[in-house]
């Protein structure tokens, strides 16, 4: 039982609140992201969880235990920085049994869970190097076989691929995912990087401002936003003012700009009732297509390429319907469209959100 709970916690560092009060509840073996922009407060929960730092008020509770006088070495922890701190005048070997030199484990215990985490991480035959002489990708599977070998409790991760670039920071969190599936230990992971959080986790707390803005699975925080600031943080959306006609158990028929009546489901339309709402609308899920297209079970409008953003395999799109300036990301099949061309906007209702209005 290492689940892991913030209980009512709250912390100031003086006059300022970097966490306003948060409950939050994270299962034993799950993969749980705190995600939100710099600044949010993802940082200091993991070192109060962590007992890097004390919460003003709340209670922090590992395994049902409470953990607010328990020291960091007393918590049974693996920890993983961005700069991941290796020591090294160290053998990775070394590097990996530091953990245990201070949990009275026999010699030979110590040299196979060493063993055992560099298998786990691919890296088998690197314990006589330094650090020095792994590249960062590798250093950073040695900081994690570090945090491993101790069997901990809960393993808290802050940032650890932001060092690494692009291609690597793909693959080490395809891996990072599948040690954690093969080990089961309970995880906190802090990025701020929302395709990170959507790949990897069970759960994703959405933060801002030191407030939780919302939990729930990858699916549900991408498809059915609890508000703006969740819409707008998890990739690029079309938000607006759009009245609800009518509400039911089967969802809310919402009167969009532009485009008319929008029916969308009860899931994805959480506490909207009939008056303000808001229509969210990925910018993905926003096709273009010529005029004079017929597409069927969506909803369309004529509109005017004004920016073409060529981004790889997707292209950014910037339209215009009428007075309003909308935003389209598409894959680029044939021919992108041009700016100035007159094009079709279309997207289904089942794709769109609602969101209570103000
Ligand atoms: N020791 C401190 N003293 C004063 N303010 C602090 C301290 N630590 C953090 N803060 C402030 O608390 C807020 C939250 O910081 P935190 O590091 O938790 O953010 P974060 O979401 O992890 O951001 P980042 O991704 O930039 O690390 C910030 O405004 C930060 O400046």
């Amino acid at each position: 039982m290492s689940s892991v709970i913030l209980k009512d916690i709250v912390k100031r560092f003086g006059d300022f609140t970097a966490v306003h009060k948060t409950t939050l509840e994270i299962p034993d073996g799950a993969f749980v992201t705190l995600l939100g922009p710099s600044g949010c407060g993802k940082t200091t929960n993991l070192r109060m969880i962590a007992g890097l730092l004390d919460p003003t008020e709340g209670e922090i509770l590992i395994g049902g235990k409470r953990m607010n006088d328990t020291p960091i070495h007393k918590r049974n922890l693996g920890i993983v920085f961005q700069n991941y701190a290796l020591f090294p005048h160290k053998t990775v070997a070394e590097n990996v049994a530091f953990g245990l030199k201070y949990r009275k484990v026999s010699r030979d215990e110590i040299a196979r869970r060493v063993k055992d985490a560099l298998e786990l991480v691919q890296l088998p035959h690197v314990g006589d190097r330094h650090p020095k002489a792994l590249s960062g990708g590798q250093q950073q599977r040695i900081a994690l076989a570090r945090a491993i070998v101790i069997n901990p409790d809960v393993l808290l991760l802050d940032e650890p691929l932001s060092a690494l670039d692009a291609n690597l920071r793909e693959d080490m969190r395809v891996e990072l995912k599948r040690i954690q599936d093969r080990i089961g230990v309970t995880t906190v992971f802090v990025t701020h990087d929302q395709s990170e959080a959507l790949a990897m986790s069970d759960k994703i707390v959405v933060m801002s401002a030191g407030h939780v803005e919302q939990v729930g699975t990858p699916e549900e925080v991408y498809n059915a936003p609890a508000s703006e600031f969740v819409a707008n943080f998890l990739g690029a959306s079309n938000i607006f003012d759009a009245p609800c006609t009518q509400a039911s158990a089967q969802g809310a028929t919402l009167d969009a700009p532009v485009f008319g009546p929008v029916e969308v489901a009860a899931a994805r339309a959480p506490g909207v009732v009939s008056g303000p709402a808001k229509l969210v609308l990925r910018a993905e899920k926003l096709q273009l297509m010529p005029q004079g297209a017929v597409p069927t079970g969506m909803i369309s409008a004529p509109a005017t390429v004004e920016t073409v953003d060529y981004q790889g395999q997707t292209v950014r799109y910037f339209i215009r319907l009428g007075e309003r300036q909308m935003q389209a990301i598409n894959m680029i099949d044939e021919r992108p469209f041009a700016e100035g061309e007159a094009v079709l906007a279309a997207f289904r209702p089942r794709d769109c959100a609602a969101l209570r209005g103000a």
